[in-house]
């Protein structure tokens, strides 16, 4: 029988992901024991299987294409991308997929770690089936943090459960560049990845049943669908995929709605994301899963999880943030969580928060309701924040917006024919910036300057006074406020 160990902390987060980190952190600083459950590697899928991996894959090809469309610099271009190196500096970011630097941090934080699956067996209680065979009871004085992050959401497919395709985890550690690759969805994940693999060497098909980057306006979706057809990648937008097989050669045939065969040597099945809260033993808490529907948590703004059992003392108890807490799928904006549920965490247990906190204090998500930056980081990239002209329309905003294509002298200098476009969303009864959406070669450090002015409700007539460095991209402020009217 496994050796039982019965432990008490002030919080207990499950997963050791970026957020669950951040939560860890926070509550720690605010002088709270905690003790975090980590299945996996500590760091989560970010570090080794996402966000880092995929971004060292595509920072080589984004770089040798900026030099190739710079005239004078393109001249001394004179070899095409190696993935062997490129390879190497990915494995080099997720450090090979070992997570003792993380672990470092923890013990030098004071988070002690948990190894192993961590189970909620009743209000404020976790069970561990540790890593190293042991079995912890664990007790929590103020908390428990559900940080289990996400899930592929795998779609229904004749044949696709019985071939072996690839998740984005396959993708992002792959080992060698498939000849053929085909990528099934027309997200985030699909149009990174098939870029990042296209220039490394793969011949690339993109099946996607409606249009590509569906949550940007399609201005922007449409110069990334530019640079990936420049970049050889095949497109088969709005269509369905009826059948997938693979044969004993190791082919997978893709068969679409009109009936075309796609044949490839591997396929990525990148159709969204869930979160993880499958035998989490939420069920023990009274939060169960609607007939027919996965399990949803509902958080307040301080994230903690409405409809949890009391122990009797306080229902306050059971907190969510990340991935998991299932609203925004985004490391920084779940590390923002992370840090107003941390401080809520420890408020609470000072008695200094009752009830919810106010919007925009610390302890509040509030920006989760109004400012969400997120980049799309393709050649050209895709950088947006806050709501589309139709969200806010239909939120009842009276909201107006103004686009442009981007050509200033910073545009035209970063290289030869940039192509890109701006939009801004104005709110007409405030007069402040809602949203905004930047697409071209490298816009993606356009955008804070865009969630500042969002989160600060800046009026526009004093946006008007930030002036715009000479000669940068970001004189495409300066255009869109002159063609707002200002
Ligand atoms: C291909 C790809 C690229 C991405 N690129 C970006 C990007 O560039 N920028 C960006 O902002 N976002 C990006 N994302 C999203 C980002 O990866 C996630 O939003 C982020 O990782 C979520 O962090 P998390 O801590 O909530 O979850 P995770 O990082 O998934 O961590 C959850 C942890 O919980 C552990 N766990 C789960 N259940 C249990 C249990 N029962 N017991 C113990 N441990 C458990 C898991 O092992 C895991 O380590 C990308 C996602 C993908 C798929
Ligand atoms: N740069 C970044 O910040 C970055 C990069 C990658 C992923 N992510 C995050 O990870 C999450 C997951 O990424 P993703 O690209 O998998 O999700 P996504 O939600 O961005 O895209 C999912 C795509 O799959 C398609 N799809 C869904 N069901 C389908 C079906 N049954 N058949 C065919 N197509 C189907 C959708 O139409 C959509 O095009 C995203 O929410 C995103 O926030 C972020």
């Amino acid at each position: 029988m496994a050796e039982e160990n019965i432990r008490e902390f002030d919080v207990i987060v499950i997963g050791a992901g970026t957020v669950g980190e951040n939560v860890a952190d926070r509550v720690v600083r605010g002088g709270l024991t905690c003790a975090i459950v980590e299945a996996e590697l500590v760091g989560g899928e970010c570090s080794y299987w996402a966000c880092i991996p995929s971004k060292a894959l595509l920072r080589p090809g984004t770089a040798l294409h900026t030099a190739q469309s710079v005239p004078g610099a393109s001249d001394a271009v004179t070899k095409v991308l190696d993935p062997a190196p490129v390879l190497k500096y990915r494995d080099y970011f997720t450090n090979k997929w070992q997570d003792d630097g993380a672990v470092q941090w923890l013990v030098d934080t004071g988070i002690e770690l948990i190894r192993g699956r961590a189970r909620i067996t009743g209000p404020r209680e976790v069970q561990v089936d540790g890593k190293d065979g042991a079995s912890y009871s664990l007790k929590a004085h103020h908390a428990v943090v559900v940080a289990s992050g996400s899930t592929p959401l795998i779609p229904k497919i004749d044949g696709l459960r019985n071939v072996p395709y690839w998740t984005t985890r396959g993708a992002t550690s792959v080992r060698h560049i498939p000849k053929r690759f085909i990528v099934l969805g027309g997200g985030v994940a699909s149009v990174e990845l098939a870029q990042a693999f296209a220039r490394l060497g793969s011949s690339v098909s993109i099946v996607a049943r409606g249009r590509l980057l569906s949550a940007f306006p399609e201005e922007a979706a449409d110069l990334v669908a530019a640079g990936l057809r420049a970049d050889g990648v095949d497109l088969h937008l709005g269509t369905d995929t009826t059948r997938v097989e693979h044969d004993p050669d190791h082919a997978f045939s893709v068969t679409l709605g009109d009936g075309t065969v796609l044949n490839s040597d591997q396929l990525l099945v990148a159709t969204g994301r869930r979160p993880s809260l499958d035998n989490l033993g939420l069920e023990n808490v009274g939060l169960d899963a609607e007939e027919g529907k996965p399990l949803r948590l509902t958080t307040d703004s301080s994230g903690l999880v409405e409809g949890a059992a009391s122990d009797g003392t306080s229902g306050l108890w059971l907190y969510a943030a990340g991935d998991a807490a299932g609203s925004v799928f985004l490391t920084h904006q779940g590390k923002y969580e992370a840090r107003a549920t941390g401080d809520a965490i420890v408020a609470r247990a000072k008695g200094t928060l009752h009830g919810t906190p106010k919007a925009w204090s610390a302890l509040a998500k509030t920006a989760d309701e109004y400012a969400i930056p997120s980049v799309v980081f393709t050649d050209p990239e895709v950088a947006s924040v806050g709501p589309s002209l139709k969200q806010a329309l239909q939120k009842g905003i009276n909201a107006s917006s103004v686009e442009l294509p981007i050509n200033v002298s910073g545009s035209q200098l970063h290289s030869e024919n940039y192509q890109g476009w701006a939009q801004l969303v104005v709110d007409e009864d405030r007069k402040v910036v809602l949203g905004a959406t930047f697409a071209g070669p490298g816009v993606a450090e356009l955008l804070h300057g865009a969630t500042i002015a969002i989160v600060g409700e800046v009026p526009l007539d004093r946006l008007w006074h930030a002036v715009p460095s000479f000669p940068t991209i970001s004189e495409v402020w300066l255009r869109l406020l002159e063609k707002y009217g200002l």
